[in-house]
């Protein structure tokens, strides 16, 4: 077999077929005699059934997308996660081939090489300028599951000149359907970096539109699972995003990399319900969510949480047999300061006094000749008196009683705000007509991350081992806070763009948001390259820059297609008609459309989306070859992408938020929505700065 092509296809072959017969192995497991228990075996099966699942042969994902040939063989410490001879398809034993799993064959030796290796990292990184002891890279090109092309860099040949990947532009300018495609085989070498980051320090990614934060993000998780197995598996890993629509038009991209466990969740869903048990159904005006999300509240918080420990007035007496103990008041408050001074959970403390009482007693035990041993301690602690004294001095506290407290008791709220809020947020704040207990009031989502600080003051909050949080930009300090401390003992990839932040309290600055989060000086990355919008509509799109985020670079585009954009005025009466044609422009083309409009919008354009026959999906919904047409309110179209976007009437997105910058970055988010073309329609004049 001389033709590479056909010696490539036979390793592929051999490779599936060695990946059936891993499965199969698996399948053969006779778990009976294994398990000890009933428990263990339905864990074992369950891992088994996991296992089967994990080694199913995808007809449509290739199972390898690149192959390395090294120089040298890698060092011991390289070939980590390529143990045992490499695949003989090369001809070489330093030939390796790189793809979304491990395959090994009846031997052990490994056959495909898991992306995240460390074998595998030269696929991404290596260049001409630093070949990293590569001589070939090659890359495949597949067509419906055949691989039908390859491409070669000879990476230590000084004769050979850089060329840009046709597979590689190919694979970016490809149509999108359906949800999130993982970007595996393409990962760029910046992304790379940030992708194979030390699990250890907290990474914060600041990227324009498309520049492949969320991709990044997510093939990051992937990454540190690969590297820190154990240890997250343990701990548990969490990616957050701005809303159901987006969670579920990313859903897929970690399965696809054979990663199954990764919990998702939106910021609204961290804090509420089992964590602060209580139900969000109400909502705040901005200035009021302004107050409750400013970082200062959590001090407010602070202060008056710690205002139901009372000192002592009395003596605490124990009565034991015939004995009378008795601990005197101004012990009991020394005891009491220290715990404060301590600045230990209020529950901990709480919890402990008792012990630290009945201490007290203990020594008195002694000084009288008894020798009391740990239980009588112990029973001490929970003798009535004391339990007494305890609940006089630290009373157990509601976190939700707490906020209800605060939001309708102006006496009680100037006792901890003074000093801290202004009189006039402090008026802010408080609710026009109280309700009378935590199940009727009307929490909002600032409430409920109000009462989730409350709860992690009186206990700690479980940590995760790493937390991704995407679309950072729109968090107010107080909910970085409750994603902060969802990981003080692990580590965050915080991802953003601060043009995009369409909140009234959206932040400003990285260094800001870091803090807050409790990982203040983590590193700050930039990524420009974007590999979605179109380079006319990022362009246009990047006109808004000077007025919605001054200081920020503009994101090039590495889309060789120019793309398709048009801006159309349109009489008023003319503007449903006029979008409606230009949706069917759309449709007539390959890929999925998304008609972005201003929630105002959309009955009209619904009515008229029907009229005209075009039944429209919801953000996230899935596409299908029936169903591409995408209605979306330009609040959701965050983090979404479409290969045509018909934005409707720019100057109604930008009304649809309470003041002009936020509305300008409203706009900004919508118009980089495309992948391949953008039409704007308008009757409104447009923005002065697109004008
Ligand atoms: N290295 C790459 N190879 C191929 N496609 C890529 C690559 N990086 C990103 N993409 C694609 O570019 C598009 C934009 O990526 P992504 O959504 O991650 O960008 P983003 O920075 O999160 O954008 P936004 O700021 O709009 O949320 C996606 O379709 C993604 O798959």
């Amino acid at each position: 077999m001389s033709d590479p092509l056909a010696r490539e296809r036979s390793h592929l072959a051999a490779s599936r077929a060695a990946l059936r017969a891993m499965r199969a192995d698996v399948e053969a497991l006779d778990l009976r005699d294994v398990a000890a228990n009933w428990v263990n075996a339905e864990a074992l099966h369950h891992q088994v059934s996991e296992r089967i699942k994990a080694l199913a042969d995808l007809s449509h994902t290739p199972l390898f997308f690149g192959r390395l040939d090294y120089l040298h063989a890698p060092g011991a410490e390289a070939a980590e996660g390529a143990e045992g001879e490499p695949a003989a398809g090369g001809g070489s034993t330093d030939t390796f081939y790189i793809g979304r799993r491990h395959v090994h064959d009846g031997d052990g030796d490994p056959m495909v090489i898991d992306w995240r290796a460390p074998v595998s990292q030269p696929f991404y990184q290596a260049s001409k300028k630093t070949p990293m002891d590569v001589g070939l890279r090659r890359r495949f090109g597949y067509t419906g599951g055949e691989l039908t092309a390859y491409e070669d860099e000879k990476l230590s040949d000084p004769t050979e000149a850089e060329q840009t990947s046709k597979l590689l532009q190919s694979e970016i300018e490809r149509p999108r359907v359906g949800p999130m495609r993982d970007i595996v085989a393409t990962i760029q070498p910046e992304q790379d970096e940030i992708v194979r980051a030390g699990i250890g320090g907290t990474v914060c990614v600041q990227g324009a539109p498309g520049t492949g934060k969320t991709a990044v993000g997510l093939h990051r998780v992937a990454y540190l699972l690969y590297a820190h197995r154990e240890r997250l598996a343990r701990s548990g890993t969490l990616v957050i995003g701005p809303n159901r629509s987006f969670l579920h038009y990313i859903e897929q991209v970690l399965p696809a990399l054979g990663e199954l466990q990764v919990a998702q969740a939106t910021v609204e869903d961290l804090v509420a319900r089992p964590a602060t048990g209580v139900e969000v159904r109400g909502a705040d005006s901005a200035d009021v969510a302004r107050v409750k999300g400013d970082a200062r509240m959590a001090e407010v918080l602070r202060r008056a949480l710690r205002s139901h420990v009372t000192p002592p007035t009395e003596a605490c007496v124990v009565v034991r047999g015939s004995r009378r103990w008795r601990v005197p008041a101004y012990e009991i408050e020394e005891t009491v300061a220290e715990l404060l001074a301590r600045d230990i959970r209020y529950g901990a403390a709480r919890d402990a006094l008792p012990q630290r009482i009945a201490h007290a007693v203990l020594v008195r035990m002694e000084q009288a000749g008894e020798a009391p041993d740990d239980r009588v301690q112990d029973a001490v602690a929970r003798n009535p008196a004391v339990k007494a004294a305890v609940k006089a001095i630290w009373p157990p506290v509601d976190p939700a009683k707490l906020v209800l407290r605060l939001l309708s008791d102006a006496d009680f709220l100037a006792a901890h705000a003074d000093g801290i809020l202004t009189a006039d947020e402090q008026k802010t704040l408080l609710w026009a007509k109280p309700p009378r207990s935590v199940k009727s009031a009307k929490w909002s989502p600032p409430d409920a991350v109000l009462i989730d600080e409350a709860a992690d003051l009186i206990e700690r909050t479980h940590s995760l081992g790493h937390v991704v949080l995407d679309e950072a930009q729109d968090l107010s300090p107080m909910q970085y806070r409750a994603v902060g401390r969802r990981c003080t003992t692990g580590s965050a990839t915080i991802l953003g763009d601060l043009a995009q932040g369409t909140t009234p309290w959206a932040t400003s600055s990285w260094d800001e948001a870091l803090t807050h989060l409790g990982k203040p000086g983590s590193t700050v990355e930039e990524l420009t390259q974007g590999f979605r919008v179109p380079r006319e509509v990022i362009a246009y799109a990047s006109r808004l820059l000077p007025a919605i985020a001054p200081g920020l670079s503009e994101a090039t585009s590495i889309r060789e297609a120019a793309g398709d954009f048009a801006v159309r005025a349109v009489a008023a009466a003319e503007l449903d008609a006029a979008v409606i044609t230009a949706c069917h422009e759309a449709l007539s083309h390959e890929g999925s459309i998304g008609l972005i409009a201003a929630e105002a919008r959309l009955p009209a354009l619904a009515a008229a989306l029907t009229e005209a026959g075009l039944t429209p999906l919801s953000p996230g919904e899935e596409t299908s070859p029936e169903a591409r047409l995408t209605l979306v309110p330009a609040t959701l179209a965050k983090g979404l992408e479409y290969d045509y976007v018909v934005l409707d009437e720019p100057a109604a997105v930008v009304d649809g938020e309470p003041d002009e910058r936020t509305g300008l970055r409203r706009l900004y988010v919508a118009l980089t929505r495309a992948v391949s073309g953008l039409t704007v329609v308008h009757a409104a004049p447009l923005p002065e700065r697109l004008a």
